[in-house]
């Protein structure tokens, strides 16, 4: 499979595999700002540039339904991801965000938005070095416009763009295969509405099992069992960011949080982001965190549902209570919020509680990308501590 776009980009190329005298670090120096390209790339002619501001509502809700009904499904065309408004501005607005790097291309005459990129900043942590880079999400070009080579374009933008903020790496994933995965993991699932999914046609009923047997095999308790569990607040942020920084310190790429950082990514935020921890009763202390992302997916073509309530693992710190434990409390909580799935990542410790909790393997793959960055030995999921969104 040739890539005549990627074969171009400073990533790690598929013939570079194997080649251990390549150093770990950046594929091409940064260059001085006046030497970036100062106006945007051209676009077909019919199409334009526009910078979607995210605090407008009308611009909102523009990125919000051009990712409702052309952003990613699965292979089987059973499920479309529907990021909410709330959502993508949670997402799209950290700490330090440049609304230039939120891109949008118009077609001229109707000015209908027909296209979207976006990048958030972060410090992520290859190793030892921690790396400014631009976290690329969002990518869509509308379904009526695909293979056109319009996805070229819009990513030299945005690098344009990340260029002109002396930032010279990102970090990306992708269910596609592309040159080239610092690692590829696995997506996995655990019923908590069991006749749904069976109903949608994701899930069949186990052989030798009926309807009822499989309620019941994946009931959980009416409340977490955790002495000391309970949603996080705004005084618990220097706690979970010394617990959180300490327990990533010790994967290979991680997410390199700040107190600024844990503020906006994991307190609570409803139908966005919930987040958990425990408070040990006798000394106070946070010992445990877990938290998981509201995701909702459209339901494609089936008469009886429309939409799939999903919650996403997001990150998960044990240090007394066992990891078990923490996330059946996590899986027991998503439930009674009326989640019909909790899916997580074979990533950072997951492993270890995903198939004594009754998760199954998915199908799907999840590749992940940095720009511009080369490692010298792809990672294992158990050696990654960056969950994107
Ligand atoms: C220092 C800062 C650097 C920042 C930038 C870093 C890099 C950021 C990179 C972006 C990270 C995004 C992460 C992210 O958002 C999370 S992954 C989700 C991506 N979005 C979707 O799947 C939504 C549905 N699909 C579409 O909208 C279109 O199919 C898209 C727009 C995906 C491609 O539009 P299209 O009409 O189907 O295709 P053409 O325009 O004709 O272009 C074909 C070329 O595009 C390459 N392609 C296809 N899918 C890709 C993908 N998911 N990443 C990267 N490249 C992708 C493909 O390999 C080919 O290049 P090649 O010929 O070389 O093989
Ligand atoms: C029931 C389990 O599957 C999903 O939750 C789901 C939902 N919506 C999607 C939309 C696009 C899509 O495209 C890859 C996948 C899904 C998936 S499976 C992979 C995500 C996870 N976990």
């Amino acid at each position: 499979k040739t890539h005549k776009f990627w074969e171009t980009q400073p990533v790690g190329q598929f013939k570079d595999i194997g080649d251990t005298s390549l150093p770990e670090g950046p594929i091409e120096p940064a260059t001085p700002l006046s030497e970036v390209k100062q106006e945007p790339y051209n676009l077909p002619s019919v199409y334009e540039w526009t910078t979607c501001d995210m605090n407008s509502d009308d611009m909102c809700s523009e990125v919000y339904n051009l990712l409702k009904n052309n952003y990613v499904e699965d292979d089987e065309n059973m499920f479309r991801f529907n990021y909410s408004k709330e959502f993508l501005r949670w997402a799209l607005r950290p700490p330090g965000y440049y609304q230039s790097w939120h891109i949008g291309v118009r077609a001229k005459t109707s000015k209908k938005l027909v296209a979207f990129i976006s990048g958030v900043p972060a410090r992520i942590r290859v190793r030892d070095e921690v790396v400014k880079m631009a976290e690329i999400n969002f990518l869509c070009v509308h379904k009526k416009l695909r293979s056109k080579r319009l996805a070229p374009v819009m990513i030299k933008e945005v690098t344009r763009r990340v260029h002109l903020e002396n930032i010279w790496q990102a970090a990306y994933t992708a269910g596609v295969v592309l040159p080239t995965p610092i690692t590829t993991c696995q997506y996995w699932h655990r019923s908590l509405n069991p006749k749904k999914l069976i109903d949608v046609g994701f899930s069949r009923l186990g052989a030798r099992m009926t309807m009822s047997r499989t309620i019941k095999l994946y009931k959980l308790p009416d409340a977490p069992i955790t002495p000391g569990f309970r949603k996080m607040e705004p005084r618990d942020v220097p706690a979970v960011t010394r617990l959180l920084r300490n327990y990533l310190s010790q994967f290979g790429v991680a997410t390199d949080f700040d107190e600024n950082d844990v503020e906006h990514w994991l307190l609570p935020r409803e139908d966005v982001v919930d987040s958990y921890l425990v408070e040990s009763p006798e000394t106070h202390d946070v010992t445990d965190f877990c938290s998981f992302y509201t995701l909702p997916s459209t339901i494609l073509g089936n008469p009886n549902y429309t939409t799939l309530k999903a919650a996403y693992s997001y990150y998960n710190v044990a240090t007394q209570t066992s990891f078990l434990q923490l996330m059946n409390d996590a899986l027991i909580v998503s439930k009674q919020k009326g989640f019909d799935v909790f899916n997580a990542l074979d990533v950072m410790h997951n492993e270890s509680f995903l198939k004594e909790l009754k998760f199954g393997p998915g199908d799907g793959q999840l590749h992940y990308y940095l720009y511009n960055y080369r490692l010298k030995s792809a990672l294992k999921p158990s050696e990654l501590g960056l969950v994107l969104l």
